[in-house]
């Protein structure tokens, strides 16, 4: 009896829940999007090269906030801070889900990292153990490890005798370096085929996880039954990561002196803890191990593009990278800079702000889930409803940003217009980037040192300048170019 009047308040509630959506629904308008095909919805939409610049031109159209219909799934891309801000900082409880999907399964070991994982008791427990781990660690040595990478990418530029070179790779050993020396006390040197292996691993699954061939399979169930080459690559590049992060696992639980303030030395105590705390398994060694993911993929690819975007315009604007160095010389001296030197050197920050507006590396964050019934602007948005916050977009809004597309960092300088408050190139709410403050150390001494250091110039006179336009994933990277650092006179530590 008890289980039959269980099924009718059940049933009841199902009913009054759907009562609510279409009352709300019908009060509210309809969300304008691009018309919706037969079957496949608005799929071509989402098989463009540039996804990011698609989905900011189809709001010129559609406005900044507008759906599109993939399978069953409606998405709703969001293109203003105004309405990023709206759900992802005041509505935050509302909308920090993270979709289900089949190959984000495949990539996130079954949702147990905290990129992709969805908003439960288990991933909140996740997140706030490693945010502690990596506060502890960022406080107690992150300065020190950034300087000697910092130091480490001199030599290497220094190295290059002022022959032209492309230095992405460069830039990605120096931002792994910080990460793998915060998380097990280890670096690697360029040529090592361990880290070679390890990034070529990492950036195949980003790749591949971006490309359309993959996320049809998530809209499409149908499609997992033909047989699909570059999923079975993403599945093989998967294992291949797996292993090489267990090995790594191993080796630190073997060292005698594990370095103490590793991330991983935190965290392993820190599970144990909260696992006898709890007395439960909430956090298992498959945290731990999706944790290294995280990080790695995080930390290394973000601000390694970056670092390449900064040198690209600086080439496109020769004129700032000399107010930088200017700054540099006239504010420190002859010294290299601390993080606390920043609110002095504001030619510098202004750099930093303008290449973030412009190029979010991370251009359409991660998709986020509506876990109700919700609204945005007004529209009604219903529980389960896909949310895609196109920072790429809300950066090149021009009800916000004067001649939004150039670059001007001037724009972040007093009287500029520009307002940093407007900037959300690290997302907001409860899924902001977990490296944030990491990160901004991170662009801030790389860059000081970098242009302390070096100037970035064409490697012949009438050379062409790189292409901007960037190519984008998930990641937004540039497009591979070869530039001069040629030392400039103070170049002695
Ligand atoms: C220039 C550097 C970086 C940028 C622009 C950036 C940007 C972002 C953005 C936009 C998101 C998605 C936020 C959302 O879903 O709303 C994100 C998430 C994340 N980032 Fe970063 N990131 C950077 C560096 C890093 C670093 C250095 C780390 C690691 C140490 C990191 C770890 C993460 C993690 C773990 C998440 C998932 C957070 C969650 O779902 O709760 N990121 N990042």
């Amino acid at each position: 009896r008890l289980q039959g009047k269980e099924e009718t308040a059940g049933a009841e509630c199902g009913f009054l829940q759907r009562l609510y959506q279409f009352l709300h629904h019908s009060s509210s308008p309809a969300l304008p999007g691009p018309p919706s095909r037969f079957l496949i919805g608005n799929m071509m939409e989402m098989t463009h090269d540039h996804m990011p610049s698609h989905l900011t031109n189809l709001a010129q159209r559609y406005g900044n906030i507008y759906r599109l219909k993939c399978g069953s799934t409606t998405l709703v891309v969001l293109n203003s801070g105004e309405v990023i801000r709206e759900a992802l900082v005041k509505k935050w409880s509302d909308f920090a889900g993270r979709p289900a999907s089949y190959t984000g399964d495949i990539v996130s070991g079954g949702g147990r990292n905290i990129s992709l994982g969805d908003y439960t008791e288990e991933w909140r427990a996740h997140r706030r153990v490693v945010h502690s781990a990596l506060l502890r660690c960022c406080q107690q040595s992150l300065h020190g490890v950034i300087e000697r990478q910092a130091l480490h990418l001199r030599k290497v530029l220094m190295d290059y005798q002022g022959t032209a070179a492309d230095l992405s790779e460069d830039f990605t050993v120096a931002a792994s370096n910080v990460i793998t020396t915060l998380a097990f006390g280890k670096e690697y040197d360029k040529t090592s085929s361990e880290l070679q292996e390890l990034h070529s691993c990492l950036n195949e699954i980003v790749g591949l996880w971006g490309s359309s061939w993959i996320s049809a399979l998530d809209s499409f169930p149908l499609l997992r039954k033909l047989p699909n080459p570059v999923f079975a690559r993403l599945l093989k590049e998967v294992a291949r990561r797996d292993e090489i992060i267990k090995q790594h696992l191993r080796d630190y639980k073997l060292q005698d002196n594990k370095k103490a303030d590793a991330i991983m030395g935190s965290l392993l105590q820190a599970f144990e803890k909260q696992n006898n705390a709890e007395q439960g398994q909430l956090l298992t060694d498959v945290h731990v191990h999706m944790t290294t993911v995280d990080l790695l993929i995080g930390g290394t690819e973000t601000t390694a593009a970056w670092l390449n975007w900064t040198v690209a315009f600086l080439l496109h604007r020769p004129e700032v990278q000399t107010r930088v160095y200017e700054e540099l010389c006239t504010v420190l001296e002859e010294r290299y800079p601390k993080y606390s030197d920043r609110h002095r050197l504001p030619v510098l920050s202004s750099v930093i702000s303008e290449v973030l507006r412009l190029r979010p590396v991370a251009p359409l964050a991660v998709p986020h889930r509506a876990i109700r019934d919700s609204s945005i602007a007004g529209y009604f948005i219903p529980k389960n409803t896909v949310i895609i916050p196109n920072l790429f977009g809300a950066h090149h809004d021009p009800a916000v940003w004067s001649e939004p597309y150039s670059f001007k960092p001037e724009r972040f300088l007093e009287g500029g217009g520009g307002s940093a408050r407007s900037l959300m190139p690290f997302g907001g709410g409860a899924r902001l980037c977990l490296g944030e403050s990491l990160a901004k150390m991170e662009l801030f001494l790389f860059t000081a040192y970098l242009l302390r250091d070096f100037e970035f110039i064409l490697p012949e006179r009438g050379a062409p300048l790189p292409d901007l336009t960037g190519l984008a994933s998930v990641v937004l990277k540039i497009e591979a170019y070869r530039v001069v650092a040629r030392p400039r006179p103070l170049t002695e530590p």
